[in-house]
């Protein structure tokens, strides 16, 4: 499997091998011992699929608290994404820095994000379709959404603040500086 390093290395890009025949293609989308070879050493506990009929559809940023912190292992099964992935560890040497990467169904990629990331995406083709494995289960309670255009991220979307749709909760995230007097995730 081909992996490409990002500015924080550990987030990574994977590109499963992908076996294509007369029929059609066959992939490993996952494979625990495949992926704990690589260092992505996770118990995956939930499997989750979203679907964004628009561009410009941004989901983000968000994380949940210990002990329900979540890794996540993102991939499109339809469209073309740019992910997202902000270092939120407060004792890391890139905390508050951010990595981004185009993941899509056509270039068959893959990204992991550890815990201690708050993780987002934008779509850039309609009708995107997002699966994505996570390390925790779902708790709601613990989860939170930090602004996606918060000026101290300056997170470059790719898209126009006009052309972006959110949902409720997105609209009423918290700052990073309010996550910095807050405990860490
Ligand atoms: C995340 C989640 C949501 N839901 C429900 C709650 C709500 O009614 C509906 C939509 O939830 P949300 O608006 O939070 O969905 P969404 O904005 O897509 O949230 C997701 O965003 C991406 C960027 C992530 O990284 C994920 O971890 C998750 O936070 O689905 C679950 O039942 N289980 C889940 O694990």
């Amino acid at each position: 499997m081909k992996i490409k390093a990002l500015e924080i290395p550990d987030v990574k890009v994977l590109y499963p091998a992908k076996f294509d025949d007369d029929r059609g293609f066959f992939s490993e989308i996952y494979n625990k011992s495949t992926y704990e070879k690589i260092g992505i050493q996770e118990e995956f506990v939930q499997d989750n699929h979203s679907l964004s009929r628009a561009v410009g559809v941004i989901r983000g940023l968000h994380y949940q608290c210990s002990p329900f912190a979540q890794a996540k292992l993102v991939r499109v099964v339809r469209g073309t994404i740019l992910d997202v992935a902000v270092d939120i560890r407060k004792n890391s040497e890139t905390f508050g820095r951010w990595v981004s990467a185009e993941i899509s169904a056509q270039a068959w990629n893959q990204i992991y994000i550890p815990k201690g990331f708050a993780h987002g995406f934008v779509t850039l083709e309609e009708n995107t379709e997002v699966n994505y494995k996570v390390s925790a289960r779902y708790a709601p309670e613990l989860e939170k959404s930090i602004a996606w255009n918060d000026p101290a991220l300056k997170i470059e979307w790719r898209i126009s603040e006009g052309a972006v749709t959110l949902s409720d909760k997105d609209m009423q995230p918290m700052s990073f500086a309010a996550y910095c007097q807050c405990p860490d995730f």
